[in-house]
C-alpha cells in the first residue's frame, strides 16, 4: 500500500530549521523532483477515502497546491488555495498560521457559505496550521466533511480530531537527525 510514498520517505534527507529536524521531501517541498507516478498514487488514495459528497476542495500554498490540482483534475470538483498573501476582496477571512517553526498570517478566499468542503494538505506536524483554519472556515458558513494530510508527523493530527473534526493521515512518521522512520501507512495492520 502507498509504496511509492513509502520509498521516496525512506529517502528523504533532514535540515535543521532551528531546533526542528526538517524532513525534506517532494510532497512536502517540491524537491528535488516530483513525480507523476506519487501524486497519482497518493490523489487516488485521497480519492478513495474521501468518496465525492463535496461541493470545494481546499488546500495551503505552497505545497498543498500541487495535491488539490491533481484531485480537482481527477474529481471535477473546484478549488481554492488558502494563501500567504491578502487580496482585500470582499469577504476575504484571515488567520494566524503557527508551525513549528514560523508564524504568519493566511488569507482565506472563495469559500461560499453552506459548501461541504474537503481540506486536504501535505504535511500535518503541530497541527497549528489546521487548527487555526478549520473553525475560521466553519465561521464562514462551509462545513467541513473531511480532513486528508499525505504525512502526519507528531501529535497535531490526534489534536485536530479531539477537535472533533474527521482526520485521515495516509503516513504517520517520525522524523529526527538520521532520517525519516514510517510508523502507520493507511489501511496496513501494525
Ligand atoms: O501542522 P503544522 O505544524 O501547522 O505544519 C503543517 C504545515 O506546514 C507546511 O506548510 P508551510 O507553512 O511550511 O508552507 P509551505 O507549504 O509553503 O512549505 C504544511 O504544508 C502545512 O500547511
Ligand atoms: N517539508 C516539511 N514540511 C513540514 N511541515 C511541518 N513539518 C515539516 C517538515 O519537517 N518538513
Amino acid at each position: 500500500m502507498l509504496e511509492v510514498l513509502q520509498e521516496s520517505l525512506r529517502k528523504a534527507p533532514i535540515v535543521i530549521r532551528g531546533e526542528y529536524p526538517y524532513f525534506i521531501h517532494p510532497i512536502s517541498d517540491g524537491v528535488p523532483s516530483l513525480e507523476p507516478e506519487l501524486l497519482d498514487e497518493i490523489a487516488d488514495h485521497m480519492i478513495d477515502i474521501a468518496g465525492s459528497d463535496y461541493d470545494r476542495i481546499v488546500s495551503i500554498e505552497a505545497m498543498g497546491i500541487p495535491l488539490a490540482t491533481v484531485l480537482s483534475m481527477k474529481t471535477g470538483k473546484p478549488m481554492s488555495i488558502v494563501r500567504k498573501r491578502q487580496y482585500g476582496l470582499e469577504g476575504e477571512v484571515v488567520l494566524s498560521q503557527s508551525t513549528g517553526y514560523s508564524k504568519g498570517e493566511l488569507y482565506i478566499n472563495g469559500v461560499n457559505k453552506g459548501e461541504n468542503i474537503l481540506v486536504v494538505d501535505d504535511v500535518i506536524s503541530t497541527g497549528g496550521t489546521l487548527k487555526a483554519l478549520l473553525p475560521a472556515l466553519e465561521k464562514m458558513g462551509a462545513e467541513i466533511c473531511n480532513v486528508i494530510v499525505v504525512i502526519s508527523r507528531g501529535d497535531g493530527a490526534a489534536e485536530i480530531s479531539d477537535m472533533g473534526y474527521k482526520v485521515e493521515t495516509l503516513v504517520k512518521i517520525d522524523v529526527d537527525m538520521n532520517g525519516v522512520s514510517i510508523l502507520e501507512v493507511a489501511g496496513e495492520q501494525q
